[in-house]
């Protein structure tokens, strides 16, 4: 039977941060509707959604001694309710033999773990659906029945699949996918293990989130980009009858929804082959083709929408939980997720009951296993039917074939009681670790882990319970006795030194913070409780002192916990930029601070000559005062010394192939980094690629009044609104014919007369004056009021610093195109005029401080060029030349203009003396000329 897919909003209490900036409220919700409240126009109407389910949790709920955030009121939904509504349905239908999915979709931070996976005493939807199962197969407990359930954990990071639960080396492909009639897709060697209890299932998860933290810490990732699923296999195998009813439980915590949008650059300035997160960008088509019940789903496109066709397209009852933050500052992000919701509301899945006769499903087991033989017979016997692959694919695939074999063959071999108690066997020694863990953070002093996700906070513990411990990346024979891996971890890294529970910390070799500032190496500081430590890019910890922790408490003083938030807040205001207390800035640098500092740290391991910078780029910079200060990365070619500007969504796009070709790095036998291309490497920008030089604004009010603009160059400006060249703009009325019209007949006193008059008028750009030497080649484009289309001027090869555009457009409105919102355009706005260009790849020279003129372009974005010293001291005399020679010319048009001005003006006494001072000898044409 087909079944809608079932969706629930639920919005979040404000952050500690969010109240103390006193955020704004722009949610309520009204039964099963859900109203976004518009904070930049906040006596519209609402925009309302209706949803199975609308969970308030901002407020009206109290904290319990156990942690438990509990409802003051009706309005509030807890964890329980959570449970309740979408979690016992679940297992209902999972009791009756349904697949079941459940996926949280939302901007990082709305709330996705929190309900999906949860925090603490705060169980979320995981450990509940877990712990009602088994509480479920106890109470149902006979003889005739066999209850199986595994459990598997895995994330998708940047296409690839991670097992969590597995001890093996991951390949650096990730796991593979196959299809298979019975299973559909499915990740090949995904470890399935036994649980026979919730505790089981607790330690799973745990081991889960622990092997997460540590993959994410060695490759530089970060959780709000990847997608983690949890699946519960159960079966019923009814032993007397033999049936087996069988299903799976897929609870998927998506990654940040902000990650879907697609690098974009303003349009079509660059193609990026990749997107920042494919499978959520992925996911979005999907759910918007299957809403508009297209033939072709693109299901294979991603990893995630092969792994969810199931649970979005065929055999499964779905759910989706939409996290919403309640905060004004981001209702963009909001409003995306409620239309996301919204139209996942209309998907349709038809699940039906899986059951078979127990033969059929061994049967099944049984094909399976001979089909797998067969081909790897094929394979041993060298039989190369698949044309195309290599010996080494070859051996690859028999290997994969083999350990699938390997899983068939236990299946079929072993019975339950035995796989449960093998998979019990394997925990034992986690646990009784884990048991001694717990009791030792009591005791010794040590660091724990700071993750920017709550959950994976605390997974790693590092004690110092020795006299002295070394901290290194264990590699070239070492053995420190505290291994620390990821991007600038040095073999000898640091010691630390315990001295009767005085901890001291000393850099060795490696680049070690505290609480934001770099410490010099070989000297050594006395750790004090609660000191953030970072151990290379990526490694963050927090010191704990227990008898500090002993001593503060008899002083009755209570430390805030330190949480990710906070350390990278102090981190990123050692960082240098003045963010003038923007909130939102603040938020942005918080969250890509420590990437674009992990991003230096990989380039340097893998011996990249680049520099990775955040800048600030006020709205004017980028061409339009009316936008927002925003965070770029400057990148620098420490080759060339070439600059490049890198807006946020390119950037973590070129970070996803920088850590690509880092993992593959890191899984290397290899010692020496892998040789570059620049054209193709992830962290560069390919030489050949163009580059924003800087903007002009060229004032358009002349033109409201017909009046010529010849005015002196205009200044050109970079992102960091640095003085970088001028441009030789005109913009000249024209008659209706496209004549140019420069004698002031065309002029209107008040711009309100032109409109509803036909008009023409040209753009000319003449040349670019003094611009940096290092452009090869240069272009100008613009896009005037709102047509469509961006005009580009030829690209001009630079044989000195002037660059001749000679570009011109004519432009011929008619009546009805000149309106009063085109007359205000041009009385308001400015025509931004953006210049671009290609940079020399060769090395650059320094520049010499003889070459320094006063108009020293190379203080801007790009800087000095490799052209020999007098041809750099020619062009540059001869572009200043070109400068004062438009600006006098200019100058002398004005003047002209003013006389005749003055000549068509009544002869009163005052004027006939103007004009006699205007008529004064001044520098003519001819004599400047000579
Ligand atoms: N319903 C809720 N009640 C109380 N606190 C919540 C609720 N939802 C979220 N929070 C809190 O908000 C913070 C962010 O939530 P969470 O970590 O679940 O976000 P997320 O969407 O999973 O983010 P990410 O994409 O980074 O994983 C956490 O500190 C969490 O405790």
């Amino acid at each position: 039977m087909a079944n809608n897919v079932l969706v629930a909003v639920r919005v979040r209490p404000f952050s500690k941060r969010e109240i103390d900036k006193r955020a704004q409220l722009i949610i309520n919700m009204q039964g099963k509707m859900t109203l976004l409240f518009n904070p930049k126009d906040p006596k519209a109407d609402p925009r309302k959604f209706t949803f199975d389910h609308s969970y308030w949790s901002h407020d009206e709920y109290k904290e319990t001694s156990s942690g438990y955030l509990e409802p003051t009121g009706s309005k509030y939904t807890d964890q329980l309710k959570l449970y309740k509504d979408l979690g016992q349905g679940m297992l209902t239908n999972a009791w009756e033999g349904y697949n079941c999915s459940i996926f949280a979709y939302g901007q990082t931070g709305s709330g996705k773990s929190y309900s999906i996976m949860g925090y603490g005493a705060n169980k979320g939807l995981v450990p509940q659906v877990g712990e009602n199962l088994f509480k479920e197969i106890s109470a149902k407990q006979n003889k005739d029945i066999e209850y199986q359930v595994t459990f598997s954990m895995l994330e998708i990071y940047n296409e690839k699949v991670k097992d969590l639960l597995s001890k093996k080396k991951a390949p650096s492909t990730g796991l593979q996918i196959r299809q298979s009639p019975q299973k559909g897709f499915y990740v090949v060697d995904l470890s399935e293990v036994p649980v026979g209890s919730f505790e089981d299932v607790k330690a799973r998860m745990g081991e889960g989130n622990r092997n997460r933290t540590i993959g994410q810490t060695k490759m530089n990732e970060t959780s709000s980009r990847a997608h983690t699923i949890v699946c519960l296999n159960f079966k019923q195998n009814r032993i007397r009858e033999k049936v087996t009813k069988f299903c799976s439980i897929n609870l998927v915590d998506l990654a940040g929804s902000e990650n879907q949008r697609q690098t974009q650059a303003e349009g079509q300035r660059f193609t990026e082959a990749k997107y920042i997160n494919l499978s959520l960008s992925t996911l979005g088509r999907v759910i918007e083709d299957l809403v508009k019940k297209k033939k072709y789903i693109p299901f294979s496109d991603s990893v995630l929408t092969r792994l969810l066709k199931n649970a979005l397209g065929g055999n499964s009852k779905t759910t989706m939980i939409a996290a919403i933050s309640p905060d004004a500052e981001n209702y963009d992000q909001t409003l995306s997720t409620l239309r996301y919701a919204d139209r996942a509301k209309s998907i349709k899945t038809s699940a039906k009951v899986n059951e078979s006769e127990t033969s059929k499903l061994i049967q099944e087991l049984i094909h399976e296993k001979e089909r797998l033989l067969k081909e790897l017979s094929m394979m041993k016997s060298g039989n190369k039917e698949s044309g195309g692959y290599t010996e080494e694919d070859i051996q690859k695939i028999k290997q994969e074939k083999e350990e699938e074999l390997k899983t068939y063959k236990s299946d079929l071999e072993k019975s339950w009681a035995e796989k449960l108690e093998q998979a019990r066997k394997d925990m034992e020694v986690q646990i009784k670790e884990q048991k001694k863990e717990e009791e030792d953070v009591k005791k010794y002093p040590h660091f724990w882990n700071l993750n920017e996700d709550p959950a994976l906070c605390g997974k790693i513990i590092h004690f110092t319970k020795s006299k002295k411990e070394t901290v290194g990346n264990g590699k070239g024979g070492s053995n420190p006795t505290i291994c620390l891996n990821g991007p600038s971890i040095v073999k000898d890294h640091a010691l630390i030194y315990n001295r009767d529970g005085d901890v001291f910390l000393m850099p060795d070799k490696g680049q070690v913070l505290r609480n934001g500032s770099e410490l010099n190496t070989s000297s050594e500081i006395q750790l004090i409780h609660q000191d953030r430590i970072r151990f290379g890019a990526n490694n963050f910890f927090v010191f704990h002192s227990p008898k500090e922790e002993i001593n503060l408490k008899k002083q009755g003083k209570v430390l805030p916990p330190i949480t990710f938030e906070f350390a990278q807040s102090e981190m990123a205001q050692h960082s240098g930029l003045d963010l003038y207390g923007d909130d939102i800035l603040m938020e942005d640098v918080m969250s890509i601070h420590h990437i674009v500092q992990g991003a230096n740290a990989m380039a340097q391991d893998l011996e990249r000559p680049v520099k990775y910078e955040l800048v600030l780029v006020s709205g004017a910079a980028r061409g339009d005062d009316t936008l927002r200060t925003e965070l770029y990365v400057r990148v620098t070619d420490l080759e060339t010394s070439n600059e490049y500007t890198w807006d946020r969504a390119k950037f973590l796009n070129k970070q996803c192939g920088m850590q690509e070709l880092y993992e593959e790095f890191e899984n290397s036998e290899d010692s020496l980094p892998p040789p570059f291309d620049k054209e193709q490497d992830s962290f560069f920008d390919p030489p050949s690629a163009d580059v924003a030089v800087g903007v002009v604004s060229v004032p358009l009010n002349y033109l409201a009044h017909m009046v010529d603009l010849r005015d002196d160059p205009l200044t050109i400006t970079d992102y960091a609104a640095r003085q970088i060249g001028f441009l030789k703009v005109e913009i000249i009325p024209c008659d209706s014919k496209g004549r140019e019209m420069t004698d002031l007949s065309l002029c209107v006193q008040e711009s309100r007369d032109i409109i509803g008059q036909t008009m023409a008028f040209k753009i000319k750009i003449i040349q670019g004056i003094n611009l940096p030497k290092n452009l090869e080649r240069s272009w100008c484009c613009y896009r005037f009021y709102d047509y469509a289309d961006m005009v580009e001027t030829d690209h001009v090869e630079a044989s000195s610093a002037t660059h001749k555009y000679n570009h011109e457009k004519l432009y011929k409105l008619g009546k009805d195109q000149v309106t009063h919102q085109l007359v205000k355009y041009l009385e308001e706005s400015t025509l931004t005029i953006e210049v671009r260009g290609i940079q020399r790849s060769k090395q650059t020279s320094k520049k010499n401080p003889k070459t320094r003129l006063s108009l020293d372009s190379s203080r801007g974005t790009l800087n000095s060029s490799n052209l020999s010293l007098a041809s750099n001291e020619r062009s540059e005399l001869e572009s200043k030349i070109d400068f004062f020679r438009e600006k006098a010319d200019a100058l002398e048009r004005k003047l002209l203009k003013i006389e005749r001005i003055v000549d068509e003006a009544d002869p009163s006494e005052e004027m006939i003396e103007i004009r006699r001072i205007l008529k004064a000898p001044t520098v003519t044409k001819a004599k400047r000329e000579s």
